[in-house]
């Protein structure tokens, strides 16, 4: 795709059998934005993210928009606005933010999306909403279930296949009913087919990207996979990918969760803001999926159906109730017991252990040893 002469060249860009979002995306004049957001004046500032700021804004017709503006043009955020748009015009799925319109100026690029009211996730697990606590477990694993398939779809559905590269809590919108639209794919990345993966400079960011991609610029769907992980850790955990200790320390979410789920310390494991209202099971099972998700080897993560589907699990385990809250008051008694034994006893103790399956405990086992 080109910009030429303010105009946007891209046959992916008409309305082709990929769909537009809605068909219902047009080009924006500046003057229309510059009104719809007042000017784009700071009282209707959104946040701002590397590339420049998101105003929210009406237009004429009413409908509510978020407008994201281009700080300064250069080639880099030529190049974010190129793919953003190109990316966009690909994509179609209920969990992905698609595209409302552009507009190209002499030296303006503007994006226009749907405004999302409850605004990013991050905002609500450690912005201004956290206090709040609008996000209950069980809003927490439907974010986590619908954010999976967003990305499954980019990773499966689209031709050619779209690694994301920068899956993150800021990343992830919510609509009115708290469900999750995965956004911003300024650092996409097309695969052709039949590539497995990509060199390529990094991009992203610090906190979520993959050992392999962050040392090496290897880049594969895996690396969605395992910043997706670190996005599941943060739901559960209500911690920020990293966070900074007393004397400059900084500690990653693996590090500090790492021991936790070796000692099966679930309980510990999950946001103190939810006051104990989760299903353990559901914890176990989230926790199973990011500890595969954030393994140091990307050939040992689990691909994006596979994360969907153990998530998805949840819901034949709900029908199980009566079994399962059977099975939780062993866990606790279990859990209890297992405090007491050293590190040794414990992996033995957790390998005879009644809740999970020996498939579980199998996989379980493994990635603790290998996280972070
Ligand atoms: N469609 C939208 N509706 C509501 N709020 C939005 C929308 N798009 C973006 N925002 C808000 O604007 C903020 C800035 O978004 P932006 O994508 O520019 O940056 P970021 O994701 O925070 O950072 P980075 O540049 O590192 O990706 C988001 O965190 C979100 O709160």
């Amino acid at each position: 795709m080109k910009v030429k002469d303010g105009i946007l060249t891209s046959k992916l860009c008409r309305p082709t059998s990929f769909g537009v979002v809605n068909n219902t995306w047009r080009i924006f004049t500046y003057k229309e934005l510059h009104a719809a957001t007042n000017g784009f004046s700071d009282d209707n500032k959104l946040g701002e993210g590397g590339f420049g700021s998101v105003y929210w804004g009406r237009t004429s017709d009413g409908l509510q928009i978020a407008v994201k503006k281009l700080k300064a043009m250069n080639s880099k955020a030529e190049m974010e606005f190129a793919v953003e748009v190109e990316v966009l015009g690909r994509v179609r799925h209920k969990n992905l933010l698609g595209l409302r319109g552009y507009c190209v100026g002499d030296d303006q690029r503007l994006i226009v999306y749907d405004y999302m009211p409850n605004l990013s996730l991050l905002s609500h697990l450690h912005g201004q909403f956290a206090v709040d606590v609008q996000l209950n477990w069980q809003r927490r694993m439907n974010i986590a279930i619908g954010s999976a398939e967003g990305i499954l779809y980019l990773h499966r559905e689209v031709t050619p296949h779209i690694i994301h590269r920068d899956i993150k809590a800021s990343n992830v919108l919510l609509n009115s009913e708290f469900e999750p639209l995965v956004a911003d794919f300024g650092f996409a990345k097309l695969i052709p087919e039949g590539v497995s993966h990509m060199t390529t400079r990094v991009k992203g960011t610090l906190g979520y990207l993959a050992p392999e991609y962050a040392m090496w610029g290897k880049v594969s769907e895996s690396c969605d996979v395992y910043s997706f992980g670190i996005l599941l850790l943060e739901l559960v955990t209500g911690r920020k990918p990293i966070e900074k200790l007393p004397g400059g320390l900084k500690r990653t979410i693996t590090e500090w969760a790492e021991p936790l789920i070796a000692k099966g310390k679930l309980r510990d494991l999950v946001d103190p803001k939810l006051r104990g209202n989760f299903d353990e099971n559901q914890v176990k099972q989230a926790i199973n999926v990011a500890a595969l998700c954030v393994q140091s080897e990307a050939e040992k993560r689990p691909n994006m159906k596979e994360v969907v589907n153990l998530l998805k699990g949840f819901e034949y385990e709900e029908k199980k109730v009566t079994v399962t809250r059977i099975d939780s008051i062993k866990y606790d008694e279990e859990l209890l017991a297992l405090d007491q034994l050293s590190d040794k006893d414990h992996d033995d103790a957790t390998a005879s252990y009644g809740v999970f399956s020996a498939i579980e405990v199998q996989k379980m086992k493994d990635p603790y040893k290998r996280m972070g």
